[in-house]
C-alpha cells in the first residue's frame, strides 16, 4: 500500500484556459494517487449535459439553484454559460488534512483564496495555435463556442505567490509528472514524499 509522509492538507486548483490540458493532468494524477487515501478529487457539479471527457455531476439550472440556496456547494462559478460547483463535502476533507484537487476558474481566484485558506494553485499554459487544435480536436465544443473559449483564454491573468505554472506543450507525462510532484510535495515545494510499503 502507498502511505503518504509529511503531505499537507490543502485544496488545489488546476486552472488555464480551455484545450491547455486541466483534465487530461486531472486523470494522470488522479489514475497514480487512486490508492492514496490522502488525496480526493473532486466531482464537479455542472449544468452540462453529459459529454465525453470530465466525468461531472449534471445537473439543470433550477436544481443548482436549489442546491445553491441549500449551501450545497464549497465553491461555485458560471462561465461559458454553464455553473459549476464544488460540493460542500470538500470543506469536510479538508478539515480532515486530506489534498483536495479540483477544476477550478481562473475568474473565480479571488473568491477561492479568501474561501480555502490553505490554496496552491496549478496554471496550465499552452501556446494559443495549440489550444485551438486541442479544442478543435476534442470535439466537445464547435465553432462559436470553441471561438468564445479561446478569447476568453486570452482575458484573464492568473498571478500570484500561490500559483505555479506548468507549461503543457510537450507530452501529456512530462506536465503529468510536474503536477504530480506539485501535488506530492506539498505547497511549500518540500517536505513531504511519498512510500511505498
Ligand atoms: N500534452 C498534450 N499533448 C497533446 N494533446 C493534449 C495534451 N494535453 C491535452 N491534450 C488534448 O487536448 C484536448 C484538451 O485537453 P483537456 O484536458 O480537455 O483540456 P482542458 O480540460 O484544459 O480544457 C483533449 O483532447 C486532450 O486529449
Ligand atoms: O475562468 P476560466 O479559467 O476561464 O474557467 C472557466 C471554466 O472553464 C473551465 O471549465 P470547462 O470544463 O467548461 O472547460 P474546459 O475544460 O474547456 O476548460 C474551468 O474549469 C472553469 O469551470
Amino acid at each position: 500500500m502507498i502511505v503518504g509522509v509529511g503531505i499537507t492538507g490543502r485544496m488545489v486548483l488546476i486552472v488555464g484556459p480551455s484545450g491547455s490540458g486541466k483534465d487530461t493532468l486531472l486523470d494522470y494524477a488522479r489514475e497514480r494517487l487512486r490508492l492514496h487515501p490522502g488525496f480526493r478529487f473532486v466531482r464537479r457539479i455542472i449544468t452540462r449535459p453529459a459529454s465525453p471527457g470530465e466525468d461531472h455531476e449534471s445537473v439543470s439550472e433550477h436544481e443548482f439553484q436549489r442546491l445553491v440556496s441549500h449551501n450545497a456547494f464549497s465553491l461555485n462559478w458560471t462561465a461559458h454559460g454553464l455553473s459549476y460547483g464544488l460540493p460542500a463535502a470538500v470543506d469536510q476533507w479538508l478539515a480532515d488534512g486530506t489534498v483536495v484537487i479540483a477544476n477550478g476558474s481562473r475568474e473565480v481566484l479571488p473568491q477561492a483564496r479568501l474561501r480555502f485558506p490553505r490554496l496552491q494553485i496549478v496554471n496550465i499554459t499552452a501556446p494559443s495555435e495549440l489550444l485551438q487544435r486541442r479544442l478543435a480536436e476534442r470535439g466537445r465544443e464547435t465553432g462559436k463556442s470553441i471561438r468564445d473559449r479561446l478569447a476568453r483564454s486570452e482575458t484573464i491573468e492568473v498571478v500570484g505567490s500561490d500559483v505555479h505554472n506548468i507549461d503543457n506543450s510537450g507530452p501529456p507525462a512530462v506536465a503529468g509528472e510536474e503536477f504530480l510532484r506539485l501535488l506530492t510535495f506539498g505547497a511549500d515545494g518540500g517536505g513531504a514524499h511519498l512510500e511505498n510499503s
